[in-house]
């Protein structure tokens, strides 16, 4: 059942799992992916609770084109982060997804699993190697069904079918629209090789080079947690509630268990009309999936944190562990664009396009709103002998893993390039560190987020090196005819100061935090989950989302968590199967 209001049959029900979150077990992704697995057992209650509405009916959710339109709006939480003193004490408005599916109902779509070294980095520093590549991988494959693009081309060469599967759930393909830069890029790539030398399948856990995008859209349409985890057939299931527009703003200890705190007991409340608080106990777990923010709020608000910092606040701590909200790491992103030097570019998307377009996704599910405006991406990184390097420390996780991402943008809306190509540029393994922290004791106030972009200036010039790799590209001879230009705004390359300046007033986030729960070894006194995702020092508390990772993956962070949420569903069977 699904439902936005606490209905008998829920209250009359002891659940055995309550996932909170709408992003099924890992809601971008996680709590749905969580919920849909744990309900597969019929003798398992369980109940998922997403402070957002029910994405079904949700048209814009649908359309990869029309994504712009969810920022801002109802199902987005609408964050704003605290002044970025990297960014020249700019606050930037920061979006998550409010609605079932979470993030992976208004997010991006694309699709990148990082390198195999960031896996086996996780596996190192938690001293679990189920994190590793190795055995991660299998989890990326039960969540993706590889399917053809809308747009009907043959992705042979785009991808590299042995490490796809078209058995998962959560579609996964190529490019599904041509944009016109696309051939002089590849052409660019191959005139040039070394660096930007042609990469057949950036998800094989190699990400080096230049390859082809890959996005979770299958038949022309969005695929997220909720679309492929809480399909119809699976709400039908008797044993898994789903609860919409109601809000957990406490974990409560419910007694004690094998020595420890026994957290089994879940506050919630309409979201609209926060009155009555309804309090319930839950049999097994409860598993927090309700993302880097909202996580972090349950736990601080419960009094799980920084003690110190809690009883500034008024709020009881009952349980000490610091890293909470800590250690968060996000890629900020900066976009450099070069105008078009040749006649007849489009200038700009006329309403007439956009209805065509509209009228054509609605009848064959076809056409540019099937686009997620980047089809090639290249992955970079500061060569070794670079003299960044005789001051900083290489903060990636291996040597194949990138730096730096840039994507090409060049008219994916239009059947010739408009007269700007915008190139997306993401310091993909930053060394800064932020924090969230709680404004006041009220669940309902929006928390400090502090990425603390550019505190180490490595991540600076992480950008302002991909800038200049950018231009090395362009200076192709497949470039030649469209006699491109930097704006006249835009600093001189070789000036490092007006470059990083320039950069700290225009850069932005690119929506990808981690690592404010994240992952540690069992006896570690630091982090705050077991390499199992449980909560440190307590009982019948789980974490399964972007909170729990380590370092942030080089890319993208919905197929991570997919894959994190996966595994951590097959841990948590276990362990009950084996309890009875
Ligand atoms: C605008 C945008 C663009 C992005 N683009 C991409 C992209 O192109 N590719 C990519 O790989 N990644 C992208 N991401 C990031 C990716 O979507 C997220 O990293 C991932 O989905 C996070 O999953 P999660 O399970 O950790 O949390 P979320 O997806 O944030 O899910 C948390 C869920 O919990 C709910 N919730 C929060 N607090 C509570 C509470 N107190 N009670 C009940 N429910 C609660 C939320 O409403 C939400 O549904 C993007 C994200 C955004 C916002």
């Amino acid at each position: 059942i699904i439902s936005d209001t606490w209905l008998p049959e829920y209250a009359e029900t002891l659940y055995d799992f309550v996932v909170v979150g709408g992003d099924l077990l890992a809601p971008a992704n996680a709590g749905a992916v969580v919920a849909n697995r744990l309900s597969e057992n019929p003798e398992w209650h369980v109940l998922l609770i997403e402070a957002g509405p029910t994405h079904v009916g949700v048209f814009d959710t649908r359309v990869p084109g029309l994504l712009a339109k969810l920022q801002g709006s109802r199902y987005d939480w609408n964050y704003t982060t605290v002044p970025q003193t990297g960014f020249n004490n700019r606050s930037i408005k920061f979006p998550r997804g409010h609605i079932l599916g979470g993030c992976s109902s208004i997010d991006g779509l694309f699709y990148t699993r990082g390198s195999s070294s960031d896996y086996d980095r996780w596996a190192e520093v938690t001293g679990d190697s189920g994190w590793s590549w190795k055995n991660i991988l299998p989890y990326f494959l039960k969540n993706e069904k590889w399917t053809n693009p809308a747009d009907g081309h043959d992705p042979d060469g785009e991808y590299d079918p042995t490490y796809h599967s078209t058995k998962g759930v959560t579609y996964v393909s190529s490019y599904n629209s041509p944009q016109v830069i696309d051939s002089k890029v590849i052409a660019a790539s191959r005139e040039l090789g070394g660096e930007f030398a042609y990469n057949t399948d950036i998800n094989d856990g190699e990400e080096l080079g230049i390859g082809w995008s890959h996005s979770t859209i299958g038949h022309g349409e969005r695929s997220s947690a909720a679309t492929s985890y809480l399909t119809p057939e699976v709400l039908a299931r008797h044993n898994l509630h789903v609860l919409t527009d109601h809000q957990v703003t406490h974990v409560l200890r419910t007694s004690s268990r094998g020595g420890m705190p026994s957290y089994r007991t879940i506050r919630f409340t309409p979201r609209k009309t926060p009155d009555p608080y309804i309090e319930i106990n839950v049999k097994k777990e409860i598993i927090l999936s309700a993302g880097v923010v909202g996580t972090t709020q349950i736990l601080l608000q419960s009094g799980i944190g920084n003690a110190t910092e809690l009883s500034e606040l008024g709020i009881k701590p009952v349980v000490d562990l610091p890293s909470v909200g800590k250690n968060m790491s996000e890629q900020a992103i900066f976009f450099s664009m070069y105008n078009l030097g040749i006649p007849g570019t489009i200038e700009a998307v006329t309403p007439e396009m956009q209805t065509e377009w509209l009228n054509e996704w609605n009848t064959t599910k076809t056409g540019p709103l099937t686009s997620i405006g980047v089809n090639l991406i290249g992955w970079l990184r500061i060569p070794d002998s670079s003299s960044v390097w005789e001051e900083y420390q290489d903060p990636s996780s291996g040597k194949n893993t990138p730096h730096i991402e840039i994507g090409f943008d060049g008219g994916s809306f239009q059947t010739t390039p408009r007269s700007t190509i915008a190139n997306a540029i993401i310091p993909l393994q930053p060394e800064s560190r932020g924090s969230i922290t709680l404004r006041s004791s009220d669940p309902f106030d929006h928390p400090n987020i502090d990425f603390g972009f550019f505190n180490s200036k490595l991540d600076l010039i992480t950008i302002r090196e991909g800038v200049r790799q950018i231009h090395r590209l362009y200076s192709a001879p497949a470039f030649a005819e469209y006699n491109l230009s930097l704006p006249e705004s835009f600093p001189s390359l070789d000036d490092d100061n007006a470059l990083e300046e320039y950069i700290r007033n225009n850069a932005d986030h690119a929506a990808h935090p981690v690592g404010t729960a994240a992952m540690s070894p069992r006896d570690a006194d630091w982090g705050a989950v077991d390499p199992d995702l449980l909560l440190k020092t307590v009982s019948g508390l789980r974490i399964v989302d972007a909170s729990v990772m380590p370092f942030i993956p080089a890319g993208h962070t919905q197929a991570p968590v997919y894959a994190i949420a996966e595994r951590a569903a097959d841990i948590i069977k276990e362990v009950w199967e084996w309890y009875g």
